[in-house]
């Protein structure tokens, strides 16, 4: 086998870190951005200022705003782009991409519409086999991971042998990488966690304390599960890193965008005030929780949180009625 050369496309705070990791692991990398100027500075400065100021990023690492240029030589392409543009940004590129490449997508969520996972997606958009598109999620807060804080991760793919090259590529001294062949329930799991994570900030921002908390991530893991049953996910996904871990970190961290669009909406801001305030940083649960519920409709499964979440996103409903309408649903068995 060929060396690898890896082009990772998105340079926001997961596309940079994930790039950091792979030239820390040793591979080598090209980070396409989407403006010239992150680029630059990322090759003159060695920093992305927008999205990870104050980190050094490896002299391993290129970066281009020039797609041809990335994906010259690259037998591996990371897409590190926000789910709802990632259909169109690679029509754009699937033509300058080698047809044997892998695709390795980092987005977490469901495409509107379509309601795709995001390796479907990939899928339909490159016309090849699922074997050869790799999902990469886990407890993976950006900010910490590129401060090398220690993490698990996983690299799901039903080809085992194509997970295992990429677990290669991407295993540091603080980024552990597992293999899953469960594709489904990772990718699953990893856009459900961001709707549940806005349903804790808001309980945080409401002023509600850990008892909240753990009822919304363990009934939360429990409609996802329920999703991922009727659409043919591993159930142990969900008690695994993928599953649970992610939850976790992002239900419990105050630098999750999710939580903390959550947050602002408990503390009595709007959709568009929490939008504003995000940056441009994409909390991707806002838009997923409205793809999520249609499938869970379609499905005819129950998700009382997403049901929740999506009538405060996107139907004014106000989240200081969101306990009341959550505690007082019809009393039941827990399974
Ligand atoms: N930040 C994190 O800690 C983690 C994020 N993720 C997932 O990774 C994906 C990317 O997230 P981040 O890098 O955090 O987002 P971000 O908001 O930090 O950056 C998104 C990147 O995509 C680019 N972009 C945005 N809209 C675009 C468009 N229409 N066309 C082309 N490029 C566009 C932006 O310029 C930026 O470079 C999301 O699905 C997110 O859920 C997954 C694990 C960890
Ligand atoms: O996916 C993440 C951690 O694994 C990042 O979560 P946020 O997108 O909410 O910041």
């Amino acid at each position: 086998m060929g060396e690898m050369r890896v082009a990772v496309f998105g340079a926001g705070s997961w596309g940079t870190t994930f790039a950091k990791v792979l030239a820390d692991a040793g591979t080598d990398v090209v980070l396409w951005a989407r403006r010239r100027e992150v680029s630059e500075a990322i090759e003159e400065r060695r920093e992305n200022p927008d999205y990870l100021p104050g980190v050094t990023l490896p002299e391993r690492l290129v970066s281009t705003s020039d797609p041809r240029r990335a994906l010259d030589g690259a037998t591996d392409v990371v897409l590190a782009v926000p789910s709802q543009s990632l259909r169109h940004n690679l029509t754009a590129w699937r033509g300058l991409i080698d047809p044997s490449a892998t695709l390795i997508s980092l987005a977490k969520g469901v495409e509107l519409g379509t309601l795709k996972r995001m390796s479907e997606v990939v899928v339909e958009v490159m016309g090849v086999a699922e074997q050869q598109v790799a999902v990469v999620t886990g407890p993976n807060l950006a900010k910490e991971i590129a401060a090398e804080q220690p993490t698990a991760a996983v690299v799901a793919c039903v080809d085992h042998d194509r997970a295992v090259t990429v677990q290669q590529a991407c295993t540091t001294g603080y980024f552990r990488p597992y293999t899953n062949t469960d594709v489904i329930g990772c990718e699953l799991a990893g856009a459900c966690k961001n709707v549940i994570a806005l349903s804790c900030g808001m309980a945080a921002g409401l002023g509600f304390g850990d008892n909240t908390l753990a009822t919304l991530i363990t009934r939360g893991l429990a409609e996802t599960a329920r999703l991922g049953e009727v659409l043919g996910a591993d159930p142990m996904t969900f008690s695994g890193l993928a599953g649970l871990g992610d939850l976790v970190a992002t239900c419990s961290s105050p630098l999750s965008r999710n939580r903390s669009f959550g947050a602002r909406l408990g503390r009595g801001e709007s959709v568009a005030q929490a939008q504003a305030a995000a940056q441009g940083q994409v909390a991707e649960g806002v838009k997923s929780c409205s793809s999520i519920r249609a499938l869970a409709m379609r499905h005819g499964v129950e998700m009382p949180i997403t049901e929740v979440v999506h009538r405060v996103c996107h139907d004014g409903f106000d989240p200081r009625e969101m306990a009341g309408e959550l505690i007082g649903r019809k009393t039941k068995p827990e399974r």
